[in-house]
């Protein structure tokens, strides 16, 4: 197999991907904030873990994946102001908070495996670690941190070389970060936040700083360390994280472990699905999750396929011409699949095609998963009659290990995704289509015209020559 590369965030290069334990890959991706559904941008994120972890495991190596839910502790602000997220969700609403956290990984969850999102090793909550997080902020106090009425706070120049990986010091300089007053650097973050006065928070832990919640940094570094270990391979996230919360995890490590050579060893961060009016999120106000798609008639994995024709590390812009497009070509591959198969099986095995189809995949996937090239190699494939069909069903297994795309399986009529606005249900529309059979049988053509025009008019476009006989149309 070709040797994996991947880019590195750290040295803003690529890299051979030298795994510290070849028979145990270990992985961490921070997971969403659960006070909302997440967006389709969020959802990026781990359409590239998923990718990432999909092609080790292709290349054969066993992995643990750990992927953690943030149910506290995340503020408004990146850096140390404003409400907790989750707080500020349940207080808006009047809800119980556990209930919103519940609600919202589970719809999470939902979303992931609509994408084809393979589960990973571990979901762990961060509210189940909070005497870990305590532990560890004991830890590093004397030697890291001092107090402030409202926590506890990490002194940013007590390790060396704070903030390398978004490489603070020579970009916008550490004056980015709010202040919190009191505070000795700008950067200095809270590993404790201790409960104001009369602030009547609905998740609060007793700890040496007071009754209070765990920093949403904090969380992610204890969450890895307890399932990965002091030392693991890869750590992923979006390209905010890159700036704050990834830089202050890595000196939450150094300040536990006394040494640089903590945490991960190589970190990956995708960059941004955008629309036009800039980067997507949740805090502000509209944001399209993936139900919107799938209301609209759209099959979710062709928002799974749209993520794919793109590098992860680029800037992808959202439009619904981009999805119809992606769901155009994911018709097609279905289409291309069910004429391959229905080819005469030809005895001759052309390995040596088989071969060099395998190794332009395999080539385009360790090239810091170029998934655009993959799906080049994914076209080439299916729309070739020559390619040996004895070993066609092998390639497709491949494809699906690594794009996720469940092109051996998917059929014509899972992708026909009834839109929400539709006025006409599928029992009506087969009724329809039976009467205009029956039309044309008798050559009654003004008739077939009409139940078609009819059709039209309910969103449904009748195929002819189409085995399924019918298809949605996508309004734009
Ligand atoms: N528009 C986007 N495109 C790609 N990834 C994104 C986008 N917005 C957030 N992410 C990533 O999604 C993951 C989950 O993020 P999280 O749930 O914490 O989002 P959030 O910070 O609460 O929401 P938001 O930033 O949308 O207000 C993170 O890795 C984050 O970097
Ligand atoms: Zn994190």
């Amino acid at each position: 197999m070709t040797p994996l590369t991947l880019y590195n965030s750290l040295t803003r290069a690529a890299e051979a991907f030298v795994p510290i334990d070849p028979t145990n890959v270990r992985v961490y991706s921070c997971g969403p904030t659960v006070y909302h559904y997440a967006h389709i941008g969020n959802l990026r994120a781990y359409v590239f873990t998923d990718t990432l972890a999909r092609v080790l495991r292709w290349k054969g190596y066993p992995l643990t994946h750990v992927i953690n839910i943030t149910d506290v502790g995340h503020l408004t602000s990146d850096a140390d102001a404003g409400d907790d997220k989750m707080e500020a969700a349940a207080k808006a609403s009047g809800q119980d908070i556990w209930a919103i956290a519940k609600h919202y990984t589970d719809a999470f969850k939902d979303n992931l495996s609509a994408l084809n999102i393979a589960d990973p090793t571990r979901f762990p909550l961060a509210t189940d670690h909070v005497p870990g997080m305590i532990a560890f902020g004991e830890a590093i106090a004397a030697d890291h941190c001092y107090r402030l009425a409202d926590g506890l706070y990490f002194d940013t120049t007590t390790v060396p070389d704070y903030g390398r990986l978004a490489r603070s010091r020579d970009d916008v300089g550490e004056s980015r970060i709010d202040e919190v007053a009191g505070k000795r650097h700008p950067a200095d973050f809270a590993i404790w936040r201790t409960s104001k006065p009369g602030e009547n928070r609905q998740m609060e832990w007793d700890s040496p700083w007071g009754r209070g919640a765990p920093g949403w940094h904090l969380e992610c570094s204890v969450m890895s360390r307890q399932y990965l270990g002091d030392r693991f391979d890869i750590h992923t996230g979006g390209i905010d994280h890159r700036e704050i919360h990834h830089p202050n995890e890595i000196a939450q490590n150094q300040a536990m472990s006394g040494t640089p050579d903590t945490g991960a060893q190589l970190w990956m961060h995708n960059n941004f699905l955008v629309d036009r009016t800039g980067k997507m999120s949740k805090s502000s106000g509209e944001f399209l999750r993936l139900q919107a798609l799938i209301d609209r008639g759209f099959h979710p994995l062709s928002y799974r396929l749209m993520c794919l024709q793109a590098h992860y590390r680029s800037e992808l812009e959202f439009s619904w011409e981009n999805l119809s497009a992606a769901f155009v070509r994911l018709t097609r591959f279905v289409i291309l699949v069910e004429k391959a198969r229905s080819r005469t099986v030809d005895e001759i095995k052309d390995d040596d095609l088989f071969e060099a189809r395998l190794k332009e995949i395999d080539d385009a996937l360790s090239d810091d998963l170029n998934t655009p090239r993959a799906l080049a190699v994914v076209n080439a494939v299916l729309s070739d009659s020559k390619f040996p069909q004895a070993r066609f069903e092998e390639m497709l297994q491949v494809f699906d290990d690594t794009l996720g795309l469940s092109l051996a399986t998917l059929s014509r009529a899972d992708l026909r995704v009834t839109p929400a606005s539709s006025t006409i249900s599928e029992i009506e529309i087969e009724r329809r289509l039976d009467d205009r059979d029956q039309a044309r049988a008798t050559r009654d053509f003004a008739r077939s015209d009409a139940i078609r025009d009819e059709l039209a008019a309910a969103g449904v476009e009748v195929m002819d020559g189409d085995p399924l006989r019918w298809d949605w149309r996508i309004e734009l």
